[in-house]
């Protein structure tokens, strides 16, 4: 399936970097380095731009090696592109680690997978089936 997608980073598209990857990694577009201290959070320009088709979403989700090495995560994980955004992809990183951590221009700091959503039209009911569940949850089956 082809996407289009505006690129005014000078950096390579976002890829698969394996045959059956589900997320193709992005990358930071920045002028000059960025720090995040501990804590701190950034929302990084890609300097992508994407028009998806209706019924399908962006997810920006974090790489396990960043988040596993530096504690870098997102925000707002999974971040949501909708099919009508046009605007900038941008990456909210999060440094969770207790040490500063650099982001420079061109690294993979985050991956996007492309996902089919449904839209949904509600239903108003009186009631809702019953299940085995039903109300349990928050680890009510134990360990
Ligand atoms: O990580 C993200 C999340 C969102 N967006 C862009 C695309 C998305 O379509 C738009 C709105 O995102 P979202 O719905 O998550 O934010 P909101 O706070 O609900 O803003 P809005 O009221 O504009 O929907 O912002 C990004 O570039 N990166
Ligand atoms: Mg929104």
């Amino acid at each position: 399936m082809k996407i289009n997608i505006i690129n005014t980073s000078g950096l390579p598209l976002p890829q698969y970097e394996t045959e059956h990857a589900a997320g193709m990694d992005i990358r930071a577009f920045v002028q000059e380095a960025l720090l995040l201290k501990p804590l701190q959070r950034a929302l990084v320009p890609t300097g992508l731009q994407i028009e998806l088709p209706a019924g399908y979403e962006a997810q920006i989700r974090p790489r396990s090696g960043l988040a596993y090495k530096h504690g870098i995560s997102i925000v707002n994980a999974p971040g949501t592109i909708d099919a009508d955004y046009r605007g900038e992809i941008k990456v909210l990183l999060v440094n969770l680690s207790d040490t500063d951590f650099v982001v420079n221009n061109g690294d993979r700091i985050a991956q996007m997978v492309i996902a089919k959503h449904e839209t949904i039209v509600w239903e108003n009911a009186d009631s809702l089936t019953e299940t085995l569940r039903g109300a349990g949850g928050y680890g009510h089956t134990g360990k």
